[in-house]
């Protein structure tokens, strides 16, 4: 008799849940005619999702540093175009550097294309090393270009985002950045350091429907991680190839999705999902489903990734063997 009480109770929770989804679900964002800008959008993810965005109808700024490959990938993007009014803006600057520049750049966007809708931080960089191999500038180097870089560009157009009632801001954080793993003691923390601003940011603009996605992609397979690849130690290599590398396009198509819907949080793959659900401490809940789940499985989540860490200690004792054993330079895969 009491179990079928407390049975109904529940199910009278869960159903009062539903029916309050509304409240912490947003509307979706309309793609087709919105002004999205995409910080890194001259190669990889952010590429990627510049075309995935164009596809929908969307109008984009695209903004990094060199030119040539600005150009480049304006010229790839505007092959998907779906109708003769949208166009593709470059801006060259630095994100990481001065903020008035990145104010100015946003303003420019913003005056040729109108208010930006749809914010995308993807510029970004990963360098691995153990910790006393990397350089001391390679830590504010990071740091500045994958934290101070989300920051700026964000703060540039959210006043604007505030008074329109209306916008979406992504951050590209990384598995890395909800776990960190040998090799990443310089990037680790500048992913880390995204998602305190992501959760900080959303409590205060949620109540001017303006919504804050992180992503959180494993490894992907881009120009940036070609270029990551050749000086990764080899512990951070065969830990990294627990998940499998994604590719870009696939990563860009999630986050877009998930920002459209104003969903915090962006993962791909089982292994990121459980990561996610692992990781949420008390980060915002974007849909009852996902709240109820997390609750259910973290407990479960938490006891398989003590073997995925008992693994990766395995990993890092054999390497360490490996090396006395053939006297190998303590270097780099
Ligand atoms: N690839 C991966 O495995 C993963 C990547 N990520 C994250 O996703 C993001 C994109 O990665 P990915 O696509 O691999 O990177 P890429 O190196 O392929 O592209 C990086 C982009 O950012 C631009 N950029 C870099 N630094 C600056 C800067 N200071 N100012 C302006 N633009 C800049 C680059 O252009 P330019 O150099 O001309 O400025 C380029 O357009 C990064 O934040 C990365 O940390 C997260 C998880 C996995
Ligand atoms: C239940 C628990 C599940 C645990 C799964 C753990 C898997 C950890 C693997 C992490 C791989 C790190 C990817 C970093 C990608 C990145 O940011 C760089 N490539 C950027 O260039």
């Amino acid at each position: 008799m009491l179990l079928l009480i407390a049975g109904t109770c529940l199910v009278a929770f869960v159903l009062l849940l539903y029916m309050l989804s509304p409240l912490i679900s947003p509307k979706p964002l309309a793609l087709p005619g919105a002004h999205v800008v995409v910080t890194g959008g001259s190669s990889g993810i952010g590429k990627c999702i510049a075309i995935e965005c164009y596809k929908q109808g969307a109008f984009i700024t695209l903004v990094a540093r060199n030119e040539e490959r600005l150009l480049q990938a304006k010229k790839e993007i505007e092959k998907h175009s779906i109708n003769d009014k949208q166009v593709v803006l470059c801006i060259s600057v630095d994100v990481s550097q001065d903020y008035s520049q990145v104010e100015n750049v946003i303003k420019q966007a913003q005056e040729k294309l109108g208010p930006v809708d749809m914010l995308i931080n993807c510029a970004g960089m990963a360098v691995s090393g153990k910790f006393e191999d990397v350089e001391v500038s390679t830590f504010e180097k990071l740091m500045s270009i994958n934290y101070l870089g989300s920051v700026y560009p964000s703060r540039a157009v959210i006043t604007t985002m505030k008074e329109r009632r209306v916008g979406r801001i992504v951050f590209l954080s990384s598995q890395a950045g909800q776990v960190g793993l040998f090799g990443y003691t310089a990037y680790s923390p500048s992913k880390f350091a995204i998602k305190g601003l992501a959760e900080a940011l959303q409590m205060e603009v949620k109540p001017y429907n303006v919504y804050v996605t992180v992503a959180y992609p494993p490894d992907t397979d881009t120009p940036g991680f070609a270029e990551e690849n050749k000086t990764k130690p080899l512990e951070t290599r065969l830990i990294s190839e627990t998940t499998s590398i994604c590719a870009p396009e696939q990563v860009a198509k999630q986050i877009v999705k998930d920002a459209i819907q104003g969903n915090f949080n962006s993962s791909v793959g089982s292994d990121g999902y459980m990561l996610s659900s692992l990781t949420c401490g008390m980060s915002p809940v974007t849909s009852i489903t996902e709240g109820l789940q997390q609750v259910v499985t973290m407990g479960l989540f938490r006891m398989i990734s003590l073997f995925y860490l008992g693994s990766f200690d395995n990993i890092i004792r054999r390497c360490m063997i490996e090396r006395t054993k053939y006297g190998t330079a303590d270097k780099t895969a």
